[in-house]
C-alpha cells in the first residue's frame, strides 16, 4: 500500500518589541526576572515544514548564510522537543524553511519565532492533537521568548518572559524598525546591565501599569511617553553608535524611539500609518542603520497560511 504523505505546510510569524522592559536582578539559574509588555508585530518570518528523505534546515533573507542550519537551530530543536513530546523516537524525517524577514539577533525574537512557527506547522504537518496551550509548555522549554511568538498580540510576560497574559490594545500602533549592521548577543547584553549595575546605580524603569493603560486607551502620543527598558543602556553601552540612531528616529518625527529588547534593533513609535511611513523615508537617508522597515501592531501569533501555493504579501521596506 502506498504510503500518504501529507502536503508541506507553511506558517507565518511575527517579531516582536518590548513596549516595557524593566529587568531584576540575577537568579540563581542564569536568568534575570523580568516584566515586560510584548507586542508583536507585522514584521514577519514564514517557515514551511515538509516531510523528506533529506532532514535539515534551509535559510533564505535575514541572517542567510550566518544562520545556523544545523542541530543548533532552534528551528530543529523545536522539532525535536516535539518529537520527543508526542513518544516519536525515530530521527524525524523533516524539511525546514525558513524565509526571514526578522534581522537576526536583532532583540525581536526572530530565532524564537521560528521556534513558535515550527512547533505549530509540525502539529499540522502530524496531525496532532495539541493545543496552543501545551504547544506554549514545550515553547517555553526553548527560550523565553517563545511562546509569545505562539500567541502574539499585546502581552505581559513576567518571570523570565514565558509567562504570558494578554493585554486590551484598542489601536493599531505603527513602528519604524532600524536594523543594525551587526547583531548583539542577548546574554552578553543582560551581563553587561550586570556590570552597570555592580559599577554604579543605573537608573530602573518604574511600574507597567501605566503602559497597560495606555495601550488601553489606544492613544499613540500617551504611549510613546512610556517607551522603557532596563537593556537599552547595556545595549547602547555595547554600541554607543545606538545614540545616534535613537536620536535620528525621533529627529524624523517619530513621537519616541527605545531599543528593541537587548536590541541592536531600534524601534519607533509613530502618529499614524503616514508618518511612519515619513519617518522611514527620512531614517534610511541619514545613514545611521543598515535598513529601514515600516510595520503595525499587534498582529496574531504564529499562524498556518493557506495552500503552499498562495501569495505572500511582501513586507513594506525602505533600504537605507
Ligand atoms: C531580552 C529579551 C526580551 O524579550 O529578548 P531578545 O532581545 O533576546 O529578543 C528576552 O528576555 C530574551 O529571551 P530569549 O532570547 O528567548 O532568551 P533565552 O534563550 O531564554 O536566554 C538566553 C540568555 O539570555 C539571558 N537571559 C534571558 C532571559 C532572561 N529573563 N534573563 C536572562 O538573563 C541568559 O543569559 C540566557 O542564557
Ligand atoms: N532560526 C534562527 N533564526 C535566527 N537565529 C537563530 C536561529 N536559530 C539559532 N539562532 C541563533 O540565535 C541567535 C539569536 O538570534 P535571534 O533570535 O534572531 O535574536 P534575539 O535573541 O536578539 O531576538 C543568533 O545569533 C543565531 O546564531
Amino acid at each position: 500500500m502506498l504510503a500518504v504523505v501529507p502536503p508541506p505546510v507553511t506558517v507565518r510569524v511575527p517579531a516582536k518589541v518590548n513596549l516595557h522592559l524593566s529587568v531584576d536582578d540575577l537568579r540563581e539559574d542564569g536568568y534575570h526576572e523580568l516584566v515586560t509588555v510584548f507586542q508583536a508585530l507585522s514584521l514577519t518570518d514564514e517557515v514551511t515544514v515538509a516531510v523528506t528523505e533529506e532532514p535539515g534546515i534551509e535559510v533564505y533573507g535575514e541572517g542567510e548564510g550566518t544562520v545556523p542550519t544545523g542541530p543548533e537551530n532552534l528551528a530543529w530543536r523545536a522539532v525535536e522537543a516535539l518529537a520527543s513530546h508526542v513518544g516519536r523516537t525515530e530521527e524525524p524525517k523533516v524539511r525546514v524553511v525558513l524565509r526571514k524577514g526578522i534581522p537576526v539577533a536583532g532583540g525581536m525574537a526572530g530565532g524564537s519565532a521560528d521556534a513558535a512557527a515550527t512547533l505549530v506547522g509540525l502539529a499540522s504537518l502530524w496531525g496532532l492533537d495539541v493545543t496552543r496551550d501545551e504547544l506554549a509548555e514545550i515553547a517555553a522549554g526553548l527560550g523565553s521568548d517563545v511562546p509569545f511568538a505562539l500567541y502574539g498580540g499585546t502581552a505581559l510576560g513576567t518571570g523570565r518572559g514565558e509567562q504570558l497574559v494578554p493585554v486590551l490594545s484598542r489601536h493599531t500602533f505603527h513602528w519604524v524598525l532600524a536594523f543594525a549592521a551587526e547583531g548583539l548577543s542577548t546574554p552578553k547584553v543582560f551581563g553587561e546591565l550586570d556590570r552597570l549595575r555592580a559599577a554604579g546605580n543605573p537608573p530602573r524603569i518604574g511600574s507597567h501599569t501605566p503602559v497597560v493603560e495606555a495601550l488601553a486607551s489606544g492613544d499613540p502620543r500617551q504611549l510613546a511617553l512610556l517607551l522603557g527598558n532596563d537593556l537599552q543602556a547595556a545595549a547602547v553601552s555595547l554600541r554607543p553608535d545606538l545614540r545616534r540612531t535613537l536620536r535620528a528616529g525621533v529627529n524624523a518625527g517619530a513621537l519616541a524611539g527605545t531599543v528593541s529588547g537587548s536590541g541592536p534593533t531600534c524601534a519607533f513609535l509613530c502618529e499614524d500609518a503616514q508618518s511612519a511611513v515619513e519617518v522611514a523615508a527620512e531614517l534610511s537617508g541619514a545613514g545611521v542603520c543598515r535598513t529601514v522597515r515600516v510595520a503595525h501592531g499587534p498582529v496574531p501569533g504564529a499562524r498556518v497560511v493557506g495552500g503552499d501555493d498562495a501569495p505572500r504579501p511582501a513586507p513594506p521596506r525602505v533600504h537605507a
